[in-house]
């Protein structure tokens, strides 16, 4: 049996669109944003997708996207799973600086480095810093020491992983068809688990705002390749694919200096 899954990025955020590192900020969607949600919803419910089950994260941006692309195909109905494991990558004390700006200061290769690398972390948010995630209430059932200060994309795959081999892949097996509603490195970690990508290849993912990005899977969940699929990715993602590829490019060149 071939699985279909689709992964969509949250359409723009408030601090996407004013180029400032968001992590597990809790920004919401912009204008903008809603209306990718809903242009993704419109576009999956005209291609005739259907969903049993949808997960996201606890953020709202994830949260919102996945309840207007819900809408909009008349599925409200079916359950949403949400959980912090589908969070964004948690971006420690770089958490609500201009990516530009922070660019000029310490170069655009070092930006590069934190934002895209494997295994380089961003600076720790100390615990008295103004956006660390334990003074929240949804975050109170994570032991305090779980509570990430930064995380790198490796970190990052160290979570959703766990997730998704207990939760989502069951859920899939059994038959199900899912939407995931999740974030520009969770769904990076995702991607370059079930590719199988490269430590260095993964440098140069980026995942567009309110794209739908379509999986199919075998019946072991390794992805099928599809034609005129986004490189090195298995997955399609749907739409104009001259736009998404700019859209795509657009989010590489957020971290740079100008
Ligand atoms: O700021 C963030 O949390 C992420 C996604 O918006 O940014 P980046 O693309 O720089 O990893």
């Amino acid at each position: 049996m071939v699985h279909t899954l689709v992964l969509i990025r949250h359409g723009e955020s408030q601090w996407n669109k004013e180029n400032r590192f968001c992590g597990w900020v809790d920004q919401p969607l912009s204008e903008t944003g809603e209306g990718e949600a809903k242009a993704a919803g419109v576009l999956l419910k005209n291609e005739g997708y259907e969903f049993d089950l949808a997960y996201t994260s606890f953020l709202k941006r994830a949260i919102k996207t996945c309840e207007i692309v819900l809408e909009e195909m008349d599925l409200m109905w079916i359950p949403v799973s949400k959980d912090w494991h589908l969070n964004e990558r948690m971006y420690g004390a770089l958490q609500g600086l201009n990516k530009a700006d922070t660019a000029a200061k310490y170069g655009d290769d070092q930006v590069l480095i934190w934002r895209r690398s494997y295994d380089t972390p961003p600076p720790p948010a100390p615990e008295d810093h103004e956006f660390y995630p334990g003074k929240e209430a949804k975050y109170d059932a994570i032991p305090r020491d779980q509570i990430p200060r930064q995380e790198c994309l490796k970190d990052t795959v160290e979570r959703v992983l766990p997730y998704w081999n207990s939760e989502i892949a069951p859920a899939i097996k059994s038959g199900k068809k899912l939407l995931i509603a999740a974030h520009g490195n969770s769904l990076r970690a995702l991607v370059k688990y079930l590719d199988d990508i490269s430590d260095d290849a993964i440098l140069k993912v980026n995942i567009p705002t309110g794209v739908p990005l379509m999986y199919h899977l075998d019946d072991n969940l390794r992805p099928i390749k599809m034609e005129g699929s986004a490189e090195p990715l298995s997955g399609k993602y749907l739409g104009d694919q001259d736009a998404i590829a700019a859209a795509a490019a657009a989010v590489a060149a957020q971290g740079k200096s100008k």
